[in-house]
């Protein structure tokens, strides 16, 4: 079937069970072609194709309401609804987004990207519904990665007490990213292997009445069956403890299944769960044989011998961090590192094999992560959680009040720090400044590049008065020479890459190579540009800063990063709060938006961050007359 030509998912209401298996073996073939160029989230999405055929079958979106969580796995939705011409472009600048998206169509009613917000989502909408008086179905798609997000057991805990008609699909496929982990994660598989959990107590139930009720052996064995079958009840009544209806385990590759069960569902008063089995990577070898969460989410790949296309550039930032981290944990026992769910994208997979016992990987629970290391801090052991910036807008609170404020030895190495491109508005890492700098205790530090980020990890490892932050970007370093010697950087002090007297640039991280190419650029034109690595985030470098103001240097800040609340911000505060009320400081940074998916040369691009804008903007602040002095 080409399916590009499906406008929308009506017409799989006539097609019988041979027609959707046709039409899945279509849908997998086109995901794994498609994305073999593109890249994306290629696993997750095999996984659930025949339950999204499902899915569209047995419900009318978008009257009834599909929430998908962590979105990833939307690509068959968006394919049944009308989007698969749209494939060639997935993740691309102004092309279809990896994610549910509003805009693009109204199947899509929940927007998502950060796990675990389905279920609360959906209890808002059944709410919603029973004040209007209307009938839609509501139904959330739940990964059992995503249920190990504190946010999902809030919103059982609540849809379970509320009894509201509403829909889980619980799509257990034994993966997170990586291997899942936890202990609601062992409950699962309890029920994975228990079998069908109503026929079993059916059975049961029918089994003891036949047994006469006469004393000895029987009975007894009839006891301790009922228990051991009980145990597993109790794993299944996990959820019907919750409030819940449990259906299942169910087969999410079998159609039969999937449909009785959903048919069920659809007739069941108040919250049922239906606890699908699927395959991550189902019907494409590479990606159902990923042991790893290679096939997770990945770019580009030949399809015939499933070899993803390496780009083979110097070691990416996330592997220099964890790497020295090794180097340092070898000489500092009290070292001790924590991910939630990401030990692949933050490559403490490397930590882990070095010290086993000293990674923790916490499930998708960034809140609990945090106030954990918390406690490790407490009791004199250095703890590490490294994070994607995105993720950590999670755990705000709990750096505000359990680690800031108690002023904990925490080192947060911030992973995917700035535009990271592909995932768009809901994964650019670009708000950590604006929501750390402002809490008293933190120190922030940002690598200009891979060099500069072993000396900061080696620093904040060490660093033993508060919390610190250390930033860095997603992707590869430049394949710069690397210290042999790790050496701490001054805490509060920035470096001056190159001297000028015409006005400054500070800036840090990723876009410092755009200040120098900008100054080279400018003196041609006779402007000399100083340019600083701004690399002490908070706190700044004061002495610094107030020679330049005291001097009347303009300054210009760049930082991949939002200009609300950012380092430009800090400094403009700083002139205010010195009184340097004259001070002439320009910012380029993020603007006051979210910024959507496309390569991150691109989107720098779109909001004004390149070189070129930084050349025009100093022309713009040293007036003509003042560059011929
Ligand atoms: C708050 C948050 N933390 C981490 C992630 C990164 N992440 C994306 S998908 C995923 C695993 C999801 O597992 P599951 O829900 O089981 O879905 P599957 O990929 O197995 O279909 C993780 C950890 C995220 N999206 N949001
Ligand atoms: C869906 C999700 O949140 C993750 O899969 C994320 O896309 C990983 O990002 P990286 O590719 O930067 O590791
Ligand atoms: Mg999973």
């Amino acid at each position: 079937m080409d399916l590009t030509k499906i406008q929308d998912p009506d017409f799989i209401k006539k097609y019988n069970k041979e027609q959707l298996e046709a039409l899945a073996v279509d849908i997998r073939a086109f995901l794994v072609e498609k994305l073999s160029v593109t890249g994306g989230h290629l696993g997750p999405n095999l996984g659930v194709v025949e339950l999204t055929l499902a899915l569209h079958k047995e419900f009318n979106s978008p009257k009834d309401k599909f929430i998908w969580d962590v979105g990833h796995q939307a690509y068959v939705h968006k394919i049944l609804t009308g989007r698969a011409n749209r494939f060639d472009e997935l993740r691309q600048f102004k092309g279809l987004c990896g994610f549910p998206k509003r805009s693009e169509s109204e199947h899509d009613v929940w927007e998502t990207g950060h796990s675990s917000t389905s279920l609360s989502a959906a209890m808002g909408m059944a709410v919603a519904r029973d004040i209007k008086g209307t009938d839609e179905k509501i139904i959330a798609i739940i990964g059992d990665g995503a249920l190990t997000g504190g946010m999902a057991l809030e919103a059982l805990n609540h849809i379970g007490h509320e009894q509201k008609d509403l829909i889980v699909i619980l799509n257990d496929n034994e993966m997170s990213i990586a291997p899942n982990v936890g202990a609601l994660h062992n409950v699962l598989g309890r029920l994975r292997t228990a079998g069908k959990y109503q026929n079993a107590k059916h059975e049961l139930e029918q089994l003891l009445k036949k047994i006469p009720a006469f004393g000895g052996k029987i009975a007894s064995t009839a006891e301790r069956l009922k228990d051991s079958l009980k145990y597993l009840f109790v794993s299944g009544m996990f959820f019907e403890e919750m409030g819940f209806t449990y259906l299942g385990p169910v087969d999410g590759h079998n159609l039969d299944d999937l449909l009785e069960n959903i048919k069920y569902a659809k007739k069941t008063k108040g919250p049922v769960i239906i606890h699908v089995l699927t395959k991550k990577g189902k019907g494409y070898a590479p990606a159902e044989n990923d042991a790893l969460g290679t096939w997770h989410g990945l770019g580009p790949y030949k399809i015939e011998s499933g070899e993803v296309v390496k780009n083979p550039g110097p070691p990416s930032y996330s592997a220099v961090f964890a790497n020295t981290l090794v180097k340092v944990a070898k000489e500092d026992d009290k070292i001790v590192a924590i991910t939630a769910a990401m030990p692949g994208g933050t490559r403490l997979d490397i930590f882990a094999k070095e010290f086993p016992n000293r990674m923790f990987d916490v499930g998708i629970a960034e809140q609990h992560a945090t106030t954990m290391a918390g406690g490790l801090a407490t009791q004199g052991l250095k703890p590490v959680f490294a994070v994607y910036s995105t993720f950590l807008q999670r755990a705000y609170d709990q750096v505000v009040h359990d680690i800031c404020r108690q002023n904990l030895n925490v080192f947060f190495a911030i992973d995917r720090a700035g535009l990271v491109g592909a995932d768009g508005e809901t994964h650019q890492g670009v708000f950590d400044i604006s929501f750390l700098r402002h809490i008293p205790n933190m120190t922030i530090l940002s690598a200009k590049d891979e060099n500069e980020l072993q000396h900061m990890v080696y620093t904040a490892a060490k660093y033993q008065n508060g919390p610190i932050a250390v930033r860095y970007p997603r992707g590869n370093g430049y394949g710069i020479k690397m210290d042999e010697q790790l050496k701490e950087i001054p805490i509060g002090k920035w470096e001056v890459l190159r001297e000028g007297k015409d006005l400054a640039i500070l800036t840090f991280g990723t876009t410092v190579p755009m200040a120098q190419e900008a100054a080279d650029l400018l003196a041609k034109d006779g402007i000399s540009v100083k340019v600083i690595n701004a690399r002490s985030i908070k706190p700044l470098d004061e002495e610094m800063l107030l020679e330049l103001v005291s001097k009347n240097c303009p300054i210009l800040t760049i930082e991949e990063a939002a200009l609300q609340g950012g380092f430009g911000s800090a400094v403009i505060e700083f002139c205010h709060d010195n009184s340097y009320h004259s001070a002439v400081v320009e910012r380029m940074g993020i603007p006051d938006q979210f910024i959507e998916h496309g390569s991150v040369s691109k989107l720098l691009e779109e909001i004004g961050v390149t070189t070129k804008d930084v050349v025009a903007n100093v022309q713009k602040m040293i007036p003509r007359k003042q560059q011929r002095a």
